[in-house]
This record gives structure tokens, C-alpha cells and sequence, in this order.
């Protein structure tokens, strides 16, 4: 059995992963971390994720639990998640991360630490976004620059980044597919007199509202017809199974960095 370590255990994905990893067989849950200073430490994982009792006791620190998982998967924050990430590049455990909002600094960070272990980065563990990745690169190339693009993307009021890494990452594609620098030509969000919106500039819309658990679309525009390209997560449960399939793509796999491309084996 490999033993799954889950970091913000008590976070919205950190209880759906709990409740994932206990309906796989294959994968037992070894650790259950949360904030050092929550009056949860201790307790019970499966009660406190409301899958009953699985005899984990929450613990405060991924050092506290060392010896009790292999493979670590993280949705949390980005400074956390580096921390994390440092313990376990240097106890050789393989790492799959899902959290968002990482500065470029941050990235390099993972990409660094990644060159001493096995880790799987991704904001976005759906299938469904993946398999849309493909879709994009596809209908960017056919519809190139006469097209106009726009990324909407809607979340639950509680989500902190913006836009979503998932949206981010719907970008990087399409400006790959255009030849174009996203870095260069994403316009994030519209306010007062902007003239005209230039031809090749990529624009993303962010919503934040009630308990949307993860909406995207990509809109392509030109005088006459538009095509919109939408995927909507109805389940967090949806992120957790990419996650755990990460988690078992791993097993043995050599120091580096990968993605859910790499995991589906959507890659060319
Ligand atoms: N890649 C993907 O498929 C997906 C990625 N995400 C990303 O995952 C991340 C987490 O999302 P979500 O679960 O909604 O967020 P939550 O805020 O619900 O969960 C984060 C958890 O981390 C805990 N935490 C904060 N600081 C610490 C600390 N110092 N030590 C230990 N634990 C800590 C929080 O505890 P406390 O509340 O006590 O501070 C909280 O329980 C986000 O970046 C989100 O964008 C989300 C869904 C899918
Ligand atoms: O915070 C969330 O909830 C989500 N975050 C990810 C992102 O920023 O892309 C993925 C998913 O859409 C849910």
C-alpha cells in the first residue's frame, strides 16, 4: 500500500482528498496535516473529513509525521506548499501539487526543488480541463489571429488568486498555439476609457460568487461567429481523483517536473 500524506487536511480539497485516497484500494491515507495552530491536532482525520474513523491523528507538521507516508499531496497555499515541497525534496518523497497563485519566483522555487524529486504540478487535476488543453491548442491553430480571445472563469467567494491558475494555464495555450508571449499579451480585466481592444491581446474576466466550484471558458470571437469552449467542475471530488492518479503515476518515477499532460499521457 503506498501512504498518502495530505497537507491542509481540514481545507475544502484537503476533506475531499481524504474521503478520495479511503475509496481507493490501493492507497491508504498515512498522514493528515493541518495549521500548527489548529485545536484540531489530534484528532481524528476520517472523522473530522466526515468519512468516519480512520485511526490518523491530524498532526501540525509535515516533520512531525516523516516516517508515516511516501508520496505528499498538497493544495494549499504557496508559501506552504514550498515549505512542504523543501521537506520533502530532501527526504525523497514524490510531491503532487495543486495549489494556485504562485508568483513566477515561486514556480522557479518548484522547478528547483523538482530537480532532487518526483513532482506532478498542475492547477487543474480535472480530465475534463486536461482533454480541453488539447481542444484549444487544436482550434487556436485553425482559428488564429483573426480570432479575438477572452477566459472567463467563475469561482466560490472564498478562492484568494485571480485569475485561477486554471485560467492562467487556458492562456499560456492558446498564445503558444498563437506564437504569442502571454506574459506580453493578457489583459486582466477592463475598466473606464480603454480604447479598443487590440487584435492580438488575450483578456481574462474573473467572477467570484456563492459556492461555484470551478467554471472556465475560452471565448473565441470574430465578426460573424464565435465558439465558446467551456468546462465546469460540479465536484471538488473531480480535482481529488486527478490528484490520486498523479499520486500513483509517480511510483517510481526519476526526479523532475511533470504535469496532468504527463499523468494522461496527452502529451505529443
Ligand atoms: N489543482 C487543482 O486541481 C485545484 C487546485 N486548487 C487550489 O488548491 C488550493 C487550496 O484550495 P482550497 O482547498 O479551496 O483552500 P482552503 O483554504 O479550503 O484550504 C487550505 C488549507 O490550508 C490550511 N493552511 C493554511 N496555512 C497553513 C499552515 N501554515 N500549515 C498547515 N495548513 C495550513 C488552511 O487551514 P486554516 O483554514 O486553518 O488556515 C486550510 O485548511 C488553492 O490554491 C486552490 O486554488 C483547488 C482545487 C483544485
Ligand atoms: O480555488 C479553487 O477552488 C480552484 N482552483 C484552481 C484554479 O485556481 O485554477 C482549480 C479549480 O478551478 C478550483
Amino acid at each position: 500500500m503506498t501512504r498518502i500524506a495530505v497537507t491542509g487536511a481540514a481545507g475544502r480539497m484537503g476533506k475531499v482528498l481524504i474521503e478520495a485516497i479511503d475509496e481507493a484500494d490501493d492507497l491508504t491515507l498515512g498522514a493528515a496535516i493541518v495549521h500548527p495552530e489548529s485545536s484540531l491536532i489530534g484528532a481524528d482525520a476520517g472523522e473530522m473529513a466526515g468519512i468516519g474513523k480512520n485511526g490518523v491523528a491530524l498532526a501540525g507538521n509535515v516533520g512531525d509525521v516523516k516516517d508515516a507516508f511516501d508520496i505528499l499531496i498538497d493544495f494549499t497555499f504557496p508559501d506552504l506548499t514550498l515549505e512542504n515541497l523543501a521537506f520533502c525534496s530532501e527526504h525523497g518523497k514524490a510531491v503532487v501539487i495543486g495549489t494556485t497563485g504562485m508568483t513566477d519566483a515561486e514556480k522557479e522555487q518548484v522547478r528547483l526543488a523538482a530537480e532532487k524529486t518526483p513532482v506532478v504540478f498542475a492547477p487543474n487535476m480535472s480530465v475534463g480541463i486536461n482533454v480541453m488543453l488539447d481542444l484549444l491548442h487544436k482550434a487556436a491553430s485553425a482559428l488564429g489571429d483573426d480570432y479575438d480571445v477572452e477566459i472567463i472563469e467563475t469561482h466560490h467567494r472564498h478562492k484568494k488568486d485571480a485569475p485561477s491558475g486554471t485560467a492562467l494555464r487556458l492562456g499560456e495555450a492558446v498564445a503558444d498555439a498563437l506564437g504569442r508571449d502571454l506574459g506580453e499579451c493578457a489583459v486582466y480585466g477592463r475598466e473606464g476609457f480603454t480604447g479598443e481592444r487590440s487584435r492580438d491581446e488575450i483578456g481574462f474576466e474573473t467572477v467570484r460568487a456563492g459556492d461555484v466550484v470551478g467554471d472556465h471558458t475560452v471565448l473565441f470571437a470574430t465578426m460573424g461567429e464565435r465558439i465558446e469552449i467551456t468546462h465546469k467542475a460540479s465536484s471538488r471530488m473531480t480535482f481529488a481523483k486527478g490528484a490520486i492518479r498523479a499520486a500513483r503515476w509517480l511510483q517510481g518515477k526519476p526526479a523532475g517536473l511533470y504535469d496532468m499532460q504527463d499523468v494522461l499521457s496527452l502529451k505529443d
